[in-house]
This record gives C-alpha cells, sequence and structure tokens, in this order.
C-alpha cells in the first residue's frame, strides 16, 4: 500500500498560489528532463484564477521559471459550447490566464475541442482523443495516457473533471475521453477525461478553496463513502501522487492529516 494523498492548507488563496506555482514548477522540471515538454491537463470552473495569481508571479530565481513555450495545455474537461461562450472551459482559461502572460515570457500550445462536433459529442470526444493520441502516441502503444500534471477541481458534489458521482461514466476502462449527454450541472453536454486518465496523471493537483467546499472535502478525506465520490476514487487510486490545495476554510473540521504551508 502506498502513502496516501498530500492535503496542503493555507490561510488564503495568496499563500495557496505561492505553494502551487513551486509544486507545478516542480512538476514542469521534471517533465522538461524526461522529454522536453511539459503535458498539463486543467480543469474549468474556480481553477483558472488561483493558477493565473501561482504561474503569474514574478520568479524568484533560476529555479522558479514558468517557461510557457514548452507547455502543451489540454483540457481535463470542457463544455460543448462555442469557445467565446460563457460556460466554455477554454474561455475561462484564456481570460484568466492565457491573454495575461506577458509576451515576453512565451505562449503555451493549447488545445481546445473543435466545436465543429457540437451536434455529436461522441464525434467530440473521440476527436479529442485523437488529440491525445497525437501528443501522447499511438493508441495501440499507449493504454493510458500520462499526463506530467493534471489540475482539477472538486465540485460540491465531489465531481470533478466532468465525471459526476454515481455516473456509469466512472466504470469505463478503455476510452480516454468520454461524452456526457446530461450533465447534472449544467451545461448538459460535455466531454471529460475518463477516470483512468484522471487517476494516470504523473502528478495531480487538486485546488479547492472557500467554506463552500468544507462539506464535501470532511466526505472525502474522513468518510468511507468519500471514498467512491470521484474525487475519492483519483485519492484511493492515485495516493501521494495528489496533492490537495486548500485553503482554511475549505478544509475546516476536516480530520484527515492535513499539512500547513509549503509543500
Ligand atoms: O463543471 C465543472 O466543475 C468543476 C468544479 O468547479 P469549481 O468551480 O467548483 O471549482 C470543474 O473542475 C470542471 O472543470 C467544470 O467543468
Amino acid at each position: 500500500m502506498g502513502k496516501p494523498p498530500n492535503l496542503y492548507t493555507f490561510p488564503d488563496t495568496d499563500e495557496l498560489a505561492k505553494s502551487l506555482r513551486a509544486f507545478v514548477i516542480d512538476a514542469q522540471n521534471a517533465a522538461l528532463e524526461r522529454h522536453n515538454k511539459f503535458r498539463v491537463g486543467v480543469s474549468g470552473g474556480s481553477l483558472p484564477k488561483t493558477l493565473a495569481k501561482a504561474l503569474l508571479a514574478n520568479p524568484s530565481g533560476d529555479d522558479d521559471k514558468v517557461n510557457f513555450p514548452k507547455w502543451h495545455i489540454f483540457f481535463a474537461d470542457e463544455r460543448a459550447v462555442p469557445l467565446d461562450h460563457e460556460d466554455s472551459n477554454y474561455r475561462l482559461v484564456k481570460e484568466e490566464l492565457l491573454d495575461k502572460i506577458p509576451e515576453e515570457m512565451g505562449k503555451p500550445e493549447v488545445y481546445p475541442i473543435d466545436t465543429k462536433y457540437m451536434d455529436d459529442i461522441q464525434e467530440m470526444a473521440d476527436q479529442y482523443e485523437q488529440t491525445l493520441v497525437k501528443s501522447f502516441a499511438a493508441r495501440d502503444s499507449v493504454k493510458i495516457p500520462m499526463f506530467d500534471l493534471l489540475l482539477l477541481g472538486c465540485g460540491p458534489d465531489g465531481h470533478t473533471c466532468s465525471l459526476f458521482p454515481e455516473s456509469p461514466l466512472l466504470r469505463e476502462t478503455e476510452a480516454w475521453v468520454l461524452p456526457i449527454e446530461n450533465s447534472p450541472k449544467p451545461p448538459p453536454k460535455r466531454i471529460t477525461l475518463s477516470l483512468p486518465v484522471a487517476c494516470h496523471g504523473i502528478k495531480i493537483g487538486f485546488v479547492a478553496t472557500g467554506a463552500g467546499k468544507k462539506e464535501i472535502l470532511r466526505k472525502i478525506f474522513d468518510t468511507e463513502e468519500g471514498h467512491s465520490l470521484p474525487c475519492g476514487l483519483i485519492n484511493t487510486s492515485a495516493q501521494e501522487r495528489v496533492s490537495w490545495f486548500t485553503d482554511f476554510a475549505a478544509v475546516e473540521g476536516v480530520q484527515f492529516p492535513s499539512r500547513r504551508g509549503s509543500l
């Protein structure tokens, strides 16, 4: 049995962002040594804002540089809406982060969904899987793509990516990207990384902040039932490869050993 996930907690998002930055840069530098590129899967929701705070801060030294030109940014989940729609995760990441990257830092390669498949969500998922196949090598030589880093959110019901509690999608073992026709949270049509892909990241960082997350974090970390929620399933499967970045408000009352402050 491996070690449990890491649960870090900070007084506020400014402090959280400093530690998240160190975590991301460690993952980036390890990936650049491994294969000279950094493949990251990002979520929408509240994450892009905190991520931007982490990445756009001034570097404290040579080891603390964000090397955006080596970044390949994929979406952990996406809503089947135009890329400039208010529900689009791409739009969120673009407005919160991509548009704010200073010219001199260089630009990452970004892989949005192909919106021409909006009326055929299965086709949209298949096409996004092909996007991953092109980046992660042939489908038959790689069983499950291994992101260098997955940056995920946690919904108040314990969902992550667009994997919702008790969804039959949680039983998928083959596909890398899945369609959803009837998401319990609007908009209904989405695509998402499958659970095996979400569990397979070399590093997985969850970001959960605010008092609105405390009930679900208590459930995920302190109850048996929480282990079968999507976030709990990733905790159980990926163990110490998972790190949670939370603020004090989000972990109020959580018993699971949590480490205050830095990594
Ligand atoms: O619907 C979604 O929700 C989750 C969680 O969002 P949050 O605002 O509670 O952080 C998000 O991670 C996912 O990408 C998004 O599509």
